[in-house]
């Protein structure tokens, strides 16, 4: 018997499809919600767990081969083998359909189908329940309803971390992750453990700095998380390691390996990880901002979370002092300070680099109340796209006075 309300995601591009399907589902008493591609897949399941995720298998126009929704399907059940996807595929697509549950699909429908019956075959499909591997032991209600946590970005950098988190997640490897703070680390160690045997235990977490919670790895099972080892001197280093039981898996947090001694990182380090700033991923930083977009829209109300292309531009290129969490922090303000959730370049708070514009300011030229950086040139030309080339609307949109706009658009020869 299935619960009266399950909360379902859609991912497909046509509006027209997913207004049917919402109402079809919301009559059957379940919540659908809707994705227009695996961007904005990602960004919902990074947000919640949904019960069931019903998937077009071809996304673009023209095409049929399916190759974009077999992706979505890999990802999806890669980050949670648990996931119950349930794939739509063209009538000719029975291919597809059969590759889809090769790959870990539950079910498929084809086109076109009959909304009551897709209905039911979600409903199906979610009380069969995942084929458990032998020996696994049962979850708790509360471990199904817990987010996996999940890793977004699809820079080279993103898909090869994704890719070594199910390596060696499942097994008892220790890891040390590196790299700037508020840039994923715990993230990361997360979805280590999520993807190993203990997964259904939380993993204790320590700051070594606090010499008293070292006593909580005595009785610690399953995973650690050990933040600062690198913080310790070469004396506490030594002491950590006696007194680190030796079954426990560990992963650590540290913002450099160079100051970890020699022992205690083969304890802490059979694989090490770097997470590199988002400076070095800049689409992640957008697709990053995108995503905190739509949830700031939905806490604080505003009818959309969305970034004009001149705030996009202007995102690429800033720098995050707290990275992932700074552009986080700035993107939520901005929704909130917004009228409808649109975010333009002005309204981000971006963090100060030394630039030639800064230093025309510092001459006298003060209509630079927002600092351009290197992209100058790019952000304005995406303002006046977004904008139209109206320029009133771009120059307030970056912060500049009209002028300010037109003596650029002249230097750069716009
Ligand atoms: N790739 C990512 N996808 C989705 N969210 C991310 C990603 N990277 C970071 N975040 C989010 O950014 C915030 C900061 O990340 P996290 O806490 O993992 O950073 P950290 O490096 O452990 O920072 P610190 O060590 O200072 O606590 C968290 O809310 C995290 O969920």
């Amino acid at each position: 018997m299935v619960p009266s309300s399950r909360a379902i995601l859609l991912i497909d591009d046509n509006p027209a499809v997913s207004r049917a399907m919402e109402i079809a589902f919301r009559m059957a008493g379940h919540r659908l919600d809707t994705a227009n591609g695996p961007e904005e897949a990602y960004s919902c399941l990074a947000r919640r767990r949904y019960d069931a995720i019903l998937l077009d298998m071809n996304f673009r126009m023209g095409e049929s081969s399916g190759g974009e929704g077999l992706a979505c399907l890999a990802r999806i059940v890669a980050d949670d083998p648990a996931a119950c996807v349930v794939v739509i595929t063209a009538h000719s697509g029975i291919r597809i359909a059969v590759a889809a549950m090769q790959a870990g699909a539950r079910d498929f429908a084809m086109k076109p189908w009959r909304n009551a019956e897709l209905v039911a075959k979600v409903e199906t499909a979610i009380a069969r329940g995942a084929p458990a591997p032998p020996g696994t032991p049962a979850a708790s209600p509360a471990d199904l309803m817990a987010e996996p946590p999940r890793l977004l970005g699809d820079s080279v950098a993103m898909q090869a971390l994704r890719t070594l988190v199910h390596r060696i997640g499942p097994t008892p490897a220790s890891v040390t992750i590196t790299g700037p703070s508020g840039g994923g680390r715990t993230l990361t160690a997360l979805a280590i453990h999520a993807a190993s045997p203990h997964a259904d235990t939380a993993p204790v977490r320590i700051d070594l700095r606090d010499e008293a919670a070292w006593q909580r790895l005595d009785d610690a099972g399953g995973t650690a998380i050990l933040r600062h080892p690198d913080r310790l001197d070469g004396v506490a280093q030594a002491r950590l390691l006696d007194r680190i039981p030796t079954a426990l898996r560990c992963i650590a947090i540290a913002d450099a390996i160079a100051p970890i001694v020699p022992a205690l990182y083969r304890r802490l380090a059979t694989v090490e990880v770097a997470i590199p700033p988002l400076a070095d991923r800049q689409d992640d930083a957008v697709l990053l901002a995108r995503h905190f977009a739509r949830i700031a829209a939905a806490r604080f109300g505003k009818p959309q979370g969305r970034l004009t292309g001149a705030a996009e531009a202007a995102i690429r290129t800033a720098r995050w002092p707290d990275e992932v969490r700074g552009l986080a922090l700035a993107i939520e303000r901005a929704v909130l300070l917004s009228g409808d959730g649109t975010v333009d370049a002005a309204a981000l708070a971006l963090p100060a680099v030394p630039t030639a514009v800064q230093t025309a300011s510092a001459a006298g030229n003060t209509d630079a109340n927002f600092d351009l950086t290197d992209a100058e040139k790019t952000m304005i030309e995406a303002a006046l796209r977004e904008h139209r080339h109206n320029v009133s609307h771009a120059a307030a949109a970056l912060g500049l006075s009209r002028g300010a706009l037109y003596r650029r658009m002249a230097r750069y020869g716009l």
